[in-house]
Parts: structure tokens; C-alpha cells; sequence
């Protein structure tokens, strides 16, 4: 029997730098032909976009397959597993196989996926490499301490003492076989060291806890750990089983919700911006205000064919020409993800003005 095809799951919060990372992995693949399952939260597909516009080789159109909105740990069944035969029956087959979750994903779900027979003696995982963002850990963002905060404004639910976003935090560390500290040129020496010894006594025993800047690892460090994590399920067990997963082992056909509900995405569409800076600095302020946790898309500006694709994730704001409209209409669009309660009127009217 042909060997088992490895695949690699990137997880980690929104913004941390998954896609960031995927991109110089395939930039720098060393000949190794990889093939992506990419999931996102929020209605447009900008890490599709944003991949299959790296123009490297190893990276062409159809090995990028993007499973629609929602979250691949919910759909196993009507999504992943069929897109994952798919793949597998084709005739050029990958090397690798990377497959990035949405930033709300729970990873423990997708990896017993593997253990479904449609897929498991074609398909191992070679291993969970959990993306963290550095600077926001460092500042507390995943904190429990924050859950003080997020108690005092959801008064009903003052004894579970962690929020969405711990939770899912500490699901994906508990999963991972390796964990990219990334966005390490906006800590210091000290901060990046106390964190890498945090995460360290956080994860299970003998995972690897790297820093990286743009999510510069070599594909060797990141690919080939070999672990066979479906095999091993228990020692990752979820954190926080109150969220769906014993169904999922008897019904994985139902869309059960876990971190989602407390999360939610809408696209503002707008005409052509004038200017900017000026821009990104109104989105900045946006962000504060309504405590927006990431927003990205692509701009149009006036006079400039080039599409402006700007990404924020929490108070810091990206913004670089990425490529030509082309054909596409000259619209912005802007995806805007954020924990439930946003104020969609308010948001898009200052997005818009
Ligand atoms: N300063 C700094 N910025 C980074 C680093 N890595 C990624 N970024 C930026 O962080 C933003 C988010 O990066 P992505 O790679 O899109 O993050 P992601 O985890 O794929 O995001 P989602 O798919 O929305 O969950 C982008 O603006 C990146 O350029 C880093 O090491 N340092």
C-alpha cells in the first residue's frame, strides 16, 4: 500500500499570522509540491486571494482549495472530508498537504476527522502547528485576567471565568506539536523569552514553542514532525468540552456551534477612497471604537489601478498594494470580525463616511 500522504493543520487565532506563514513556506518549499485546504471566517475569501496571488511555482491555482465560510471544525462531513478525497484521488498527487483553519477553529475535531475511514489510510497528520501572536499575548489579550472585564459586561455568565477567546486559545495550545510565536520583531528580547517559557509549561509535554518574524521557519522545521496526531487524540483532549465535541463523535452532519456564536463577521462594501493614509487612519479609530478584533480586504484608490489590501488585527493596521483589479470591479470591500454584539449600523456608516 502507498504510503499515507502527511498533512500538516496550521491553527491559531485570528490574525496571528497563519497565512503569513503558509506564504513563505510555499515561497521557500524547496521543491516540495504542497497542497493547501484553506478555511476562513468572514464571507470573502482574502487568504485564498492572498496565496494564490504569491505567484511562486510551487503554488498554482488548483492546488489552493478553499472550503466556504463557516468553520471546518463544524462541517466536517459536508465539506472537508469530500474535498479531501478529492485530492487524494488525483492523479498528481502532493507531497504535503497544509491545511489552514479559520482563526475560531477548534483543531481537535479536524484531526479526529482524519481517523474517518473515507480518509484515514490515505492521510496522516504529520502534526498541529499552533500560530500565536505574539504582541497580543503579550499584552493580554488571551488572558484569563480579561474575563474580570468580560464578566462585568456579560453579568449571566460570571462563573465560567474565561471568555471566548481564552477558551479558544487554550484549545488550540492543548493540540498543538508545535507553536510559532510569531510577530517577534514587535516584542523585546525579554518579552519574547517569558512567553516562550509560558507557552512551554502551557503545552503538552516535548512540544516545540519557536519565535518567528512573518512566519519566516524553514519548511523542514514546520513539515515531516511525523506524529500521527489523529492516533493520539486523548492527549489533546479539548479543553473545554462543553462546546459540541461529544456530539460531533455520534453526528458530525449537524452544524453545532461552539466558539461562533460568540463571534461574528459582516462585509462592508464601499466606492473608491480618495487617500490612504488618511484611510487606514479612519479604520484605525473604527477598531478602537467598537473593539473590532481583526478587518482585512482589498481598497480601491482613486487614480491607482493597484487593489490596496489592508489588514488589522486588533489596533495595528497593514496596508500595502498588493496587485491589479484587473477585471474585478474597483470596489473596496472589507471583511469585519469581531466578538458578538458588533454595531454593524454604526461600524459601516464610519466606514463609509
Ligand atoms: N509585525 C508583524 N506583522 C506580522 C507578522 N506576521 C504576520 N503579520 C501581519 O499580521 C497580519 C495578519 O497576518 P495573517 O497571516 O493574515 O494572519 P492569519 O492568522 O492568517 O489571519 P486570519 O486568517 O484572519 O485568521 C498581516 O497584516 C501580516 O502582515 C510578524 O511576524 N510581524
Amino acid at each position: 500500500m502507498a504510503a499515507k500522504i502527511p498533512a500538516t493543520v496550521v491553527t491559531g487565532f485570528l490574525g496571528a499570522g497563519k497565512t503569513t506563514l503558509i506564504r513563505h513556506m510555499l515561497a521557500n518549499a524547496n521543491g516540495k509540491r504542497i497542497a493547501l485546504i484553506i478555511n476562513e471566517f468572514g464571507d470573502l475569501g482574502i487568504d485564498g486571494d492572498i496565496l494564490k496571488g504569491c505567484g511562486d511555482a510551487s503554488c498554482s491555482d488548483e492546488d489552493v482549495m478553499e472550503l466556504s465560510n463557516g468553520c471546518i471544525c463544524c462541517t466536517v462531513a459536508d465539506e472537508f472530508i469530500p474535498t479531501m478525497q478529492k485530492l487524494l484521488e488525483r492523479e498528481d498527487k502532493p507531497d504535503h498537504i497544509v491545511i489552514e483553519t479559520s482563526g475560531l477553529a477548534l483543531p481537535q475535531p479536524l484531526v479526529r476527522a482524519f481517523n474517518w475511514p473515507e480518509i484515514s489510510t490515505k492521510v496522516t497528520v504529520d502534526g498541529v502547528v499552533t500560530v500565536v501572536d505574539g504582541k497580543a499575548v503579550d499584552e493580554g489579550r488571551f488572558a484569563h485576567n480579561v474575563a474580570a472585564v468580560d464578566a462585568q459586561r456579560k453579568l449571566d455568565e460570571n462563573l465560567d471565568h474565561e471568555t471566548p477567546l481564552s477558551e479558544l486559545f487554550e484549545d488550540q495550545i492543548a493540540c498543538a506539536d508545535m507553536i510559532v510565536v510569531n510577530k517577534a520583531d514587535l516584542l523585546g528580547e525579554d518579552q519574547a523569552e517569558a512567553l516562550v517559557t509560558k507557552l512551554k509549561d502551557e503545552a503538552r509535554e516535548g512540544v516545540h514553542v519557536l519565535r518567528s518574524t512573518m512566519g519566516a521557519l524553514p519548511v523542514d522545521v514546520l513539515l515531516g514532525q511525523g506524529i500521527g496526531a489523529e492516533g493520539d487524540l486523548e492527549a489533546r483532549g479539548e479543553v473545554h468540552h462543553h462546546h459540541h465535541d461529544d456530539d460531533h463523535e455520534h453526528d458530525d452532519d449537524h452544524h453545532h456551534e461552539h466558539g461562533h456564536d460568540e463571534f461574528e463577521s459582516f462585509v462592508v462594501i464601499r466606492p473608491e477612497i480618495e487617500d490612504p493614509k488618511a484611510f487606514v487612519e479612519q479604520i484605525a479609530e473604527v477598531i478602537r471604537e467598537h473593539d473590532i478584533l481583526r478587518l482585512k480586504g482589498f481598497v480601491a484608490v482613486k487614480g491607482k489601478p493597484m487593489r490596496l489590501t489592508v489588514q488589522a488585527v486588533g489596533p495595528r493596521v497593514d496596508s500595502y498594494f498588493d496587485q491589479p483589479f484587473g477585471t474585478a470591479p474597483r470596489l473596496s470591500q472589507l471583511v469585519v470580525i469581531g466578538e458578538a454584539g458588533l454595531d454593524r449600523t454604526m461600524i459601516e456608516a464610519a466606514l463609509k463616511a
